[in-house]
C-alpha cells in the first residue's frame, strides 16, 4: 500500500497532488487498536461521489471496525477521515449525519412498537411546514412500497419490509453517502433481490454513494462494480468483483491460509 501523509488535507475537488477528483470520502493512515490488537491497520481508502463499493473480507478482517470509524461510533487511534473536503475524524456521529453521511447497522434502528408511518415521521420531524411534512411522508411510503403497511406496527413487518423501512428512514435525511453493515443478513432470496434492486435504484436515481459490508458474494456481484477486500485490518485487494473473485490469494485468505 502507498505511504500517506495523514496531515495532508484531501478535498472533494482537488487531491494532495493537485489533481481534480470526485472523491467524497478518503481515509489516510486510519488505524484502530484494541490493546495489542490492530483491527484497522493504516487504511487509505477512497470512494467517489455516487460510487457503490462493497467491503468484503473473512471474519475478523476489520470490516465493522472500519465502518464504525467512519460513522464516529469508534475513535481512531491514528489517521484521518476526510469527507467532502473536511477532516471529520473528530466529529460526533450526529454531526456526520447532518453532513450527509447516513448509516445503517446490522441491529435494526426502527422503533418496533410504532407504526411504519410513525417511524418515518421521526427523521422527517425537521420539516416545519405541515403540508410538506405530510407530502414527504406520503412520497416516502410510496417510493419504498410501504403504503400498504403504513399503519402496521413495525414489529409485525417481514424482515425484508423492516430493511426497506430502515433504508427509507435513512433516505429521508437526503444523504450523499450511505454506510450499510450487512443489509441482507437473514433475508430470503426474494427479499435479498428486492434490497439489491432498491440500493441500485437509489444509487442511480439519487446519486448516493454507498459503502456496503457484505458476506454474500452473489449479492455483492449484483450491486457493486468495485470491491475492497480487507484482511487483518488492512486493504488486501481492490478491484472489480470478477478480478477479486478469481484471485487465488483472496480465495486463500477466505480459507484461512496466509498468502
Ligand atoms: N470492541 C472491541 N474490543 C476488542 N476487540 C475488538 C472490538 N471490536 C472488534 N474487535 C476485534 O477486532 C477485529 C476485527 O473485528 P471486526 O468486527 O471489525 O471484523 P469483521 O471483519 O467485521 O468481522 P465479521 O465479518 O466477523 O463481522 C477482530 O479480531 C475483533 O475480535
Amino acid at each position: 500500500m502507498a505511504t500517506s501523509d495523514p496531515t495532508v488535507k484531501t478535498t472533494a475537488a482537488v487531491d494532495e497532488t493537485g489533481v481534480e477528483t470526485d472523491t467524497i470520502l478518503q481515509t489516510r493512515g486510519l488505524r484502530k487498536q484494541f490493546g495489542g490488537l490492530t483491527a484497522t491497520d493504516d487504511v487509505d481508502f477512497g470512494i467517489d461521489e455516487g460510487e457503490l463499493r462493497c467491503l468484503i473480507g473473512p471474519n475478523g478482517a476489520g470490516k465493522s471496525t472500519f465502518l464504525k470509524l467512519l460513522t464516529g461510533r469508534l475513535e481512531p487511534t491514528a489517521g484521518s477521515i476526510y469527507y467532502d473536503g473536511d477532516e471529520i475524524g473528530h466529529l460526533p456521529s450526529h454531526e456526520r449525519v447532518s453532513r450527509g453521511i447516513s448509516m445503517k447497522f446490522q441491529v435494526p434502528s426502527i422503533y418496533p412498537d410504532l407504526s411504519v408511518r410513525e417511524n418515518l415521521r421521526i427523521p422527517l420531524q425537521r420539516i416545519a411546514d405541515p403540508d410538506t411534512f405530510e407530502q414527504r411522508t406520503r412520497e416516502t411510503l410510496e417510493r419504498f412500497h410501504l403504503e400498504g403497511t403504513a399503519d402496521e406496527t413495525a414489529a409485525n413487518l417481514s424482515h425484508g419490509q423492516q430493511q426497506r423501512l430502515e433504508i427509507a428512514m435513512a433516505m429521508t435525511l437526503e444523504p450523499t453517502l450511505m454506510l450499510l453493515d450487512e443489509p441482507v443478513a437473514g433475508l430470503s432470496v426474494e427479499e435479498t433481490a428486492e434490497v439489491a434492486d432498491l440500493l441500485r435504484t437509489i444509487n442511480a436515481e439519487d446519486d448516493v454513494a454507498f459503502v456496503v459490508i457484505e458476506h454474500d458474494i452473489d449479492f455483492v456481484e449484483t450491486i457493486a462494480d468495485q470491491v475492497t477486500v480487507l484482511h487483518d485490518g488492512a486493504i488486501f485487494r481492490e478491484g472489480s468483483i470478477e478480478d477479486v473473485r478469481n484471485d487465488p490469494a483472496v480465495k486463500r485468505i477466505y480459507l484461512g491460509e496466509e498468502e
